[in-house]
């Protein structure tokens, strides 16, 4: 029998990581890249740009012809790239002119409507959002590229969609779990970076696992908020998208927005510090829109506001630390009624 085709659009860490993944599944893998030499590697079977030591596939090709891609016909089409660049490679892709299942592998925001990707591809192609499927969990992709194992929840609006999605991508070390909460495991997706890249600034600055401990328990209380203030089905939270996702990213120097945090922590630039990164860092994009949203939702979020100082408005990380535990007296976990 001849495998299925799919696309995937982006050549960086997690589009190789993934075409990986889905090649391991039994599917014939055409990548989308701009960059003639990450493509010109991946066909020789390696990305030393941003897998380094990764064999790959040989059912994974690449090119840097978007129609050439779409032309092979695809049951899928995953969407890998930074969220700055979502909406322009997926107009390219015509996406509306194929039957497809779309999947958005991408954490991010749109920075001034602070729309969460799905929402992006469906107004950019011009599709159903019914088409289209949100992919999140702890996945860091030197570890899935490596095949250790790990899950995602798959989230669309339509409860067939996500289906057949976690169906396509499912293998014996990438198990896939179906939701329909969209914006929970976008939403969730997204804030955890602004809280890793915190972690990181506290474990630069020297400080231990209760910080961290401490950071990771109180970014899921904020993060639960924004979520349960956008629609979001608090479960969501404590599942792959929400608290698996925020541990992985919080503890591994593996993250880029773990890592960006951490070289602020030492006292680093943003500049500096951002050069140092093998990749995107989402949150360095996403702190400020998500504090915006936040206020707009007229939910507390101390910690990214912690991450938006130190980020555009010159504080240190000692700072932002000084900010968080100056606050008034809290109650914890979701007791709201005895202090408030
Ligand atoms: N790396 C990881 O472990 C994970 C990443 N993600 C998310 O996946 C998305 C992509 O991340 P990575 O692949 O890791 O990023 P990356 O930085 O490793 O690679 C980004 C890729 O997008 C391409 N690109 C950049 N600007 C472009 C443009 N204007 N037009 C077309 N292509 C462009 C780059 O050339 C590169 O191939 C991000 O939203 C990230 O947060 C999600 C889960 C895991
Ligand atoms: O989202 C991630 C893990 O699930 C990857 O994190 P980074 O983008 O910080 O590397």
């Amino acid at each position: 029998m001849t495998s299925q085709n799919v696309v995937v659009l982006g050549t960086g860490a997690w589009g190789t990581t993934f075409s990986q993944v889905l090649a391991d599944a039994g599917l014939s893998v055409t990548m989308w890249g701009r960059n003639q030499a990450v493509v010109e590697f991946i066909n020789e079977g390696e990305n030393p740009t941003y897998l380094p030591g990764i064999e790959l596939s040989e059912q994974i090709r690449a090119t840097t012809d978007i129609g050439e891609a779409m032309a092979t016909d695809p049951v899928m089409v995953v969407v890998a790239v930074p969220s700055y660049a979502v909406a322009e490679t997926v107009s390219q892709a015509n996406l509306a002119s194929i039957d497809a299942h779309i999947v958005s592998l991408v954490k991010g925001i749109d920075l001034e409507t602070y729309h969460t990707m799905v929402h992006v591809i469906a107004e950019s192609a011009g599709i159903s959002e019914d088409r289209i499927a949100a992919l999140s969990g702890p996945n860091l992709s030197r570890e899935i590229a490596q095949r250790q194992p790990a899950a995602a929840a798959i989230a669309s609006s339509s409860f067939d969609t996500a289906k057949k999605v976690a169906q396509l991508c499912h293998t014996h070390y990438f198990r896939c779990y179906v939701s329909t909460d969209v914006i929970g495991c976008e939403i969730a997706g997204v804030a955890k970076n602004v809280i890793a890249m915190a972690i990181g600034a506290a474990e630069g600055m020297g400080l231990g696992a209760n910080t961290r401990a401490t950071l990771i328990s109180r970014g899921l209380a904020e993060i639960t908020r924004l979520g349960i203030a956008m629609g979001a089905k608090p479960g969501t939270f404590s599942g792959l998208a929400g608290v698996g996702d925020l541990i992985a990213t919080c503890s591994s120097k593996l993250s880029r927005n773990y890592s960006l945090g951490f070289h602020l922590g030492q006292g680093r630039t943003l500049k500096d510090s951002l050069s140092r990164l093998p990749g995107v860092a989402e949150g360095a994009r996403s702190a400020k829109p998500i504090l915006q949203l936040a206020n707009s939702l007229d939910v507390d979020m101390p910690i990214t506001r912690g991450v938006v100082a130190v980020l555009h408005e010159g504080a240190t990380a000692e700072q932002m630390g000084e900010m968080l535990l100056s606050r008034p007296q809290k109650t914890d976990g979701w007791e709201i009624e005895l202090l408030d």
